[in-house]
């Protein structure tokens, strides 16, 4: 079976993940792949291991931008597939390699197909942390050549191949990194009452911290608190001196961060003088929630609608977050979810997306873009 170009992209960009701001190969490789297409027309920015490429429209009234993201996550992968990822404890468990092939089918399209206005491709770092969105807003790439709108997209394993699912208005969470280490006084094993033990500390700790979104967030918002790895002593016969906990927060509402925050504060200020430890949090990398511009979005939706080669879905929002909210707060856009049918989920080691869904979506937003950019 002839496999379509931008899937065989795909599967390469998939065999070598690499995490946040050392995508030095995968920036390497989109270099190869867009200083191959036709360059009349096309001016090329690095920005650390990222790429902005900017296509210069025959008529030009504003700048299109399209965003992905090329960082993929410390996952092993376990997927089985021939084109598994080489890089051994990494894989692209958040599709970003299929946001990438995507973007390069558009680039090519584009390279090939000029519309009226300018576009401007951003090919981003860091997404899963500490975050390259906000930083590339700020460079002078971003400067000269500010889009006047942006959209962008994420995989969404749970809808079938086919689905564009969106909404206006509030679409990802605020979301913060959380970081909290414990130090106390290790010792032998058989002597607790001679130490301070961490384990036990971080273990009571983890329990306190749920009982903040069950007692102290309102049940008519949502927020969650995740830990998702806890560290701690050396062996099994020492008690643990330290101990490190490292999570995420995600709320819907900018305010119940603040509040969540200092919840959390005072009960590892309770931990410190119960376990009579030392205790330090690290807040780590903070995303704005991602806001999708009402008339962009309704348009866009309309736009959908009318489509036979993909369905509508209006969704609800999710707690996932997303450093494209800082471009959708300086820069009117939206972004949304483009189904892709895999009975594992983003973030686990058997995500399998469908490759089907990357020529629709390159299909498709053909399709919107050229229609955007042909507006008077
Ligand atoms: C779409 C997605 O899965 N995004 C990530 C963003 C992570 C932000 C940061 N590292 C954090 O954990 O807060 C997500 O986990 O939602």
């Amino acid at each position: 079976m002839k496999i379509n170009p931008f899937a065989k992209i795909r599967r390469d960009l998939h065999q070598i993940p690499e995490i946040g701001f050392k995508e030095f190969k995968t920036q390497q490789y989109l270099l190869n792949y867009i200083t191959n297409l036709a360059q009349e027309r096309m001016e090329i920015e690095t920005w650390r291991t990222g790429i902005f490429v900017k296509v210069k429209g025959m008529n030009p009234r504003k700048t299109i931008g399209y965003r992905a993201d090329i960082d993929g996550l410390p996952i092993k992968e376990e997927t089985g597939l021939p084109f598994a990822s080489n890089h051994e404890e990494y894989m692209h468990a958040c599709g970003h390699d299929f946001h990438m092939s995507i973007g390069l089918g558009l680039l090519t399209y584009f390279t090939e197909n000029p519309i009226d206005d300018d576009l401007l491709f951003i090919f981003q770092p860091a997404e899963e942390g500490p975050g390259g969105a906000e930083p590339m807003l700020k460079s002078e790439t971003m400067k000269k050549w500010k889009p006047d709108m942006i959209l962008a997209l994420h995989i969404a394993p749970e809808y079938p191949v086919g689905t564009i699912a969106v909404k206006e208005g509030l679409l990802f969470a605020n979301t913060s990194e959380l970081f909290i280490d414990l130090r106390g006084k290790g010792g032998h094993a058989a002597y607790p009452h001679e130490t301070n033990d961490m384990v036990i500390a971080a273990c009571s700790l983890v329990g306190q911290l749920q009982t903040i979104v069950s007692r102290n967030v309102n049940p008519l918002d949502s927020a969650v608190i995740t830990v998702g790895k806890i560290t701690g002593g050396t062996v099994q016969n020492i008690i643990a001196e330290t101990a490190r906990l490292e999570g995420t927060i995600r709320t819907l509402n900018p305010e119940s961060m603040v509040k969540v925050k200092s919840r959390i504060k005072a009960l590892v200020d309770g931990i410190q003088v119960g376990y009579e430890c030392l205790a330090e949090i690290d807040y780590g990398a903070m995303y704005h929630q991602v806001y999708n511009e009402e008339r962009l979005t309704r348009e866009f939706m309309e736009f959908t609608e009318r489509s036979t080669a993909v369905r509508l879905h209006q969704c609800t929002e999710a707690m996932t977050g997303e450093d494209f909210g800082y471009m959708l707060k300086e820069i009117p856009g939206f972004m949304f979810w483009l189904g892709v049918s895999s009975e594992y989920g983003l973030h686990h080691a058997k995500l399998s997306p469908d490759e089907k869904a990357i020529e629709l979506a390159i299909d498709h937003l053909t399709d919107y873009i050229t229609f955007k950019g042909s507006e008077a």
